[in-house]
């Protein structure tokens, strides 16, 4: 497939998002790297939104995992709203929304953006340069793909 290039601004959008057990490292997390995501817009799924912003974190929150909030996380990431993805899952319990989970770790992966799945990657991707810097990346070329279904 073409790809175009993408910017990705300085400040950055990030989401946010830990399944329960996941919910403690995710909160000190945040609470560690507090001064580093406050330059950027976050958003989060419903819960674990709503708990950073008791810690004082202005995140936009979308509804609950599963009620939905991981799918409307897909579609911004599909429409370019999201920059970066800190999911921390949960790999020992099964999750009613599972194809959800998949659905929006595959979209990630089509529309090629940073995303962290647990703490330690969460730390190498917000100690890396380009976390508060433009930062240019390919993604597919969506006209031509329509272009080239069409045709
Ligand atoms: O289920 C989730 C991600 O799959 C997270 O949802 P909550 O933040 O509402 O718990």
């Amino acid at each position: 497939m073409e790809t175009i290039e993408r910017t990705l601004e300085s400040q950055k959008n990030i989401a946010l998002v830990a399944h329960d057990n996941q919910k403690p490292a995710l909160m000190r997390w945040c609470a560690r790297n507090q001064d580093t995501l406050t330059q950027h817009t976050l958003y989060g799924t419903g819960t674990t939104g709503s708990l950073l912003r008791k810690t004082g974190l202005d995140v936009n929150c979308l509804y609950s995992g599963p009620m939905g909030g991981d799918q409307q996380l897909g579609a911004m990431i599909a429409e370019g709203k999201i920059d970066v993805l800190i999911f921390f899952w949960d790999p020992l319990e099964s999750m009613p929304h599972d194809p959800d989970v998949k659905a929006l770790l595959r979209i990630t992966t089509v529309w090629n953006i940073p995303v962290a799945i647990n703490e330690a990657s969460a730390d190498f991707l917000i100690a890396c340069e380009y976390f508060g810097e433009k930062f240019v990346t390919q993604i597919p070329d969506y006209s031509d793909y329509l272009i080239g279904r069409t045709n």
